[in-house]
């Protein structure tokens, strides 16, 4: 199944009945589906490779920050799994993404996954980025969002918000996905730095991560419909 969308959508599930429940609602052809850390340490690789076979593209976000061999490995381990895209944390270092990098073409795979640094999570706010001792959101993203680049990764994590200066610094192709996406009208929840799904494509965001307003709703489908009309 080719998908032509930017819509990937967060399946934030305790068990897979429930994750591929809900896959089985959505259209391979209309988004993506990641898979993240709840998931995945409750239903192993079992449940990426059930999403597969339903033909989504899988975004594997388990965000790896360890040493360069560690996190290596385990990006070489997702990319074995056959998954689309897949994520370490840029204030691993140079050093950590370019061993991601370099293991990662190493592989001998017909499709290799793209490879995202995640720069400053959309739930951190201005307050507490200064009360971990760093400069504004914008600032710490742009700096990490380029040493990502300059470390040989395909893109990076980071809010709508930040993406038209992103695009502008680091170039069309250096790949922006965003979560922290809500539609009018939907709680901000644990997220801080938010953007409607219309404007953060107008910002030049890649793809646009979506869960909660999509996974908690009783119409989950007319969610996601009304979000692909407003792209339109
Ligand atoms: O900076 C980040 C990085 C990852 N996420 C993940 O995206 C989804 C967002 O879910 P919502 O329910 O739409 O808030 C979730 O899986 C996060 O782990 C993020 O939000 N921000």
């Amino acid at each position: 199944m080719v998908c032509s969308s930017p819509l990937i959508i967060a399946l934030d599930y305790p068990h897979a009945d429930q994750a591929l429940a809900m896959a089985d609602r959505l259209d391979p052809a209309k988004c993506r589906v990641k898979v993240g850390k709840e998931l995945f340490t409750s239903a192993g690789p079992a449940v990426v490779e059930a999403l597969q076979a339903k033909g989504f593209d899988v975004f594997l976000d388990l965000k790896f920050h360890d040493i360069p061999n560690t996190a290596s490995k385990a990006v070489k381990a997702a990319a074995e799994l056959g998954v689309w895209m897949v994520n370490v944390h840029a204030s691993g270092g140079r050093r950590m993404m370019e061993a991601c990098r370099e293991e990662l073409e190493a592989l001998t795979l017909p499709q290799k996954p793209l490879l995202i640094a995640v720069t400053v999570l959309t739930s951190m706010s201005a307050e507490d980025m200064a009360e971990l001792g760093f400069g504004s959101p914008e600032q710490q993203v742009l700096k990490l969002a380029t040493l990502a680049k300059n470390s040989g990764m395909d893109g990076v994590v980071c809010s709508a918000m930040e993406s038209a200066l992103l695009k502008s610094e680091l170039g069309q192709s250096f790949q922006l996905v965003t979560p922290g996406i809500r539609p009018e009208g939907f709680g901000s929840g644990d997220q801080r730095r938010i953007v409607t799904p219309s404007k953060a494509m107008l910002n030049g965001s890649d793809y646009l991560v979506v869960g909660r307003p999509v996974t908690q709703s009783n119409t989950p489908v007319d969610v996601l419909d009304s979000i692909i009309n407003s792209l339109q």
